[in-house]
């Protein structure tokens, strides 16, 4: 059974910070908002947690080997070296949708996101160890079929760039609402899905849809593991696996499952 454990990563008061005394050049808070989203996916990274950037003030990841511990330091490092701080609220739920429900609201019930006063807030319950070994988070890794064929190499960039955020939109509507599951896009024409336990019909099922609502055609390769990275990994062979069999679904699950 899937056990996941999310953590919502805040960026303590920061619409009033880029505001503050005057508003902030827009590339100097790309720049640090980028730098933070790659400073993060490093440190949660070398656990095996995988960060999306979600709205980049808000950052959503995967947390499934990282202790209370290891929160601690990558909230003291953040506040070493950058202008601003985060906060973390940390849940785990049988799905990915419940522990993000939890994670987040241990952050809106210690305060507002522009509340001065709230800032570093770390909060909620981890996995405890037994959890934590087990093979308890599921990724889908979904990408579109021939997109360099059918997009890249023959419309304008825009015109992929709509097509590939209106097929993340369907997938990531679907996914939240039929299934409990938190999808990000992660560049190219590639989403990255966390998921509960599912069977193939219901990835089967989220293809159908989404071809259905936006004529984007997908693919995916579903792993599990201990961590976001194991798990990951898994579904990139899976996928791997769709492009040689010409398959849309393939799940690379543990023996036991
Ligand atoms: N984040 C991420 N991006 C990837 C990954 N693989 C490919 N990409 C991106 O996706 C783009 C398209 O690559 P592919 O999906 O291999 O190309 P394709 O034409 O759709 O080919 P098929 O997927 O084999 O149908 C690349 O230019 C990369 O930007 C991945 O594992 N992770």
């Amino acid at each position: 059974m899937t056990r996941t454990q999310i953590t919502l990563v805040q960026i303590d008061n920061y619409g009033p910070w880029t505001v503050t005394p005057e508003p902030r050049r827009e590339v100097d808070l790309q720049t640090l908002q980028s730098r933070l989203y790659a400073d993060l996916c490093q440190q949660i990274g070398r656990e095996g947690g995988y960060v999306f950037f979600a709205r980049f003030d808000n950052m959503i990841a995967v947390t499934n080997g990282l202790d209370w511990a290891d929160h601690e330091l990558i909230q003291e490092s953040i506040a070493n070296r950058y202008p601003v701080s985060v906060s973390m609220g940390i849940g785990t739920g049988t799905t990915p949708q419940e522990a993000l429900a939890e994670a987040t609201g241990v952050l809106q019930t210690a305060g507002s996101a522009q509340d001065g006063t709230r800032t570093e807030i770390l909060g909620g319950d981890v996995l405890d160890e037994d959890e934590r070994a087990a093979k308890g988070v599921q990724v889908a890794h979904f990408d579109v079929i021939d997109v360099t064929g059918t997009y890249t190499d023959r419309v304008d960039a825009f015109e992929t760039f709509i097509a590939i955020e209106q097929g993340y939109a369907a997938l990531m509507r679907y996914m939240y609402g039929q299934h409990d599951s938190l999808s990000f896009f992660v560049g190219g024409d590639n989403v990255i899905a966390v998921c509960p336990d599912l069977p193939a019909s219901a990835y089967e099922d989220a293809i159908v849809h989404v071809s259905g609502e936006v004529g984007v055609d997908l693919q995916v390769g579903v792993g599990r593991g201990a961590s976001a990275h194991d798990a990951g990994m898994a579904a990139k062979h899976a996928l791997e696996e769709c492009r040689h069999n010409g398959t849309r679904v393939e799940r690379a699950l543990p023996a036991d499952d």
